[in-house]
């Protein structure tokens, strides 16, 4: 069984339908861009989420103080950080309480990660790690070459759909990350949301 997070979260039937499939992470995007919400539309996502799946927050260039105060305001309890925050923001955001994310964005950058994070000199303590072709772009990476991915703790995205899902399975990363491909015509779609979890959630060798 894969972990699924099904991003870019806008309204509160969108939280519906992710409670309905029964997803492990649900996304709400702060930064700029066609998912952009604001805290009042995350806190009522928050509400009408399954209290047990937990909300990650995607961040680019937000303050620290806005990401800590929206853990601390109870309306999401993992960051996901697609911007240049660095070790020593990363380690205050976990102290006040929230799981982190940390994105590396791009083919090369996602292939020197898997041989960093193989290696023995990783230094950075996030949660959990997510490789993704851009921000919520649709596009997908070169997965035949990310093939040593980290198994644990690492979630992988990019243009993930459910035409080619099974390809991304086959590389038992810890979850993936979906948004424009759980959408049609731009809005969550609630028979790929289902469909997509229960093909993340299928057992496998
Ligand atoms: O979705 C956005 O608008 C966005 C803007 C800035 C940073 C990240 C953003 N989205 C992140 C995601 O939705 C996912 O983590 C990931 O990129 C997957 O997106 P997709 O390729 O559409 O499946």
């Amino acid at each position: 069984m894969t972990k699924i997070k099904i991003c870019g979260l806008m309204t509160k039937a969108d939280a519906t339908m992710v409670n309905d499939s029964r997803a492990d992470y649900a996304g709400v995007v702060f930064a700029s861009g066609r998912h952009q919400v604001d805290g009042q539309q995350a806190q009522s996502i928050r509400a009408t989420l399954d209290p047990a799946i937990p909300l990650v927050g995607v961040f680019v260039d937000q303050a620290v103080d806005e990401i800590i105060g929206l853990g601390q305001a109870g309306i999401i309890q993992m960051a996901q950080l697609h911007g240049p925050y660095g070790s020593e923001v990363i380690a205050a955001i976990q102290a006040s309480g929230l799981a982190v994310i940390d994105v590396t964005v791009g083919q090369d950058q996602a292939e020197e990660f898997v041989n960093q994070v193989a290696g023995p000199d990783n230094q950075n303590q996030a949660d959990f790690y997510l490789v993704d072709s851009g921000a919520g772009s649709g596009q997908t990476l070169d997965w035949s070459r990310l093939q040593n991915l980290p198994k644990d703790k690492t979630l992988v995205a990019g243009g993930i759909n459910l035409t080619n899902i099974e390809k991304i399975l086959a590389l038992n990363s810890y979850g993936i990350d979906i948004s424009s491909g759980s959408e049609t015509n731009g809005h969550k779609d609630p028979a790929k949301i289902r469909q997509l979890v229960a093909l993340a959630h299928q057992e496998r060798e």
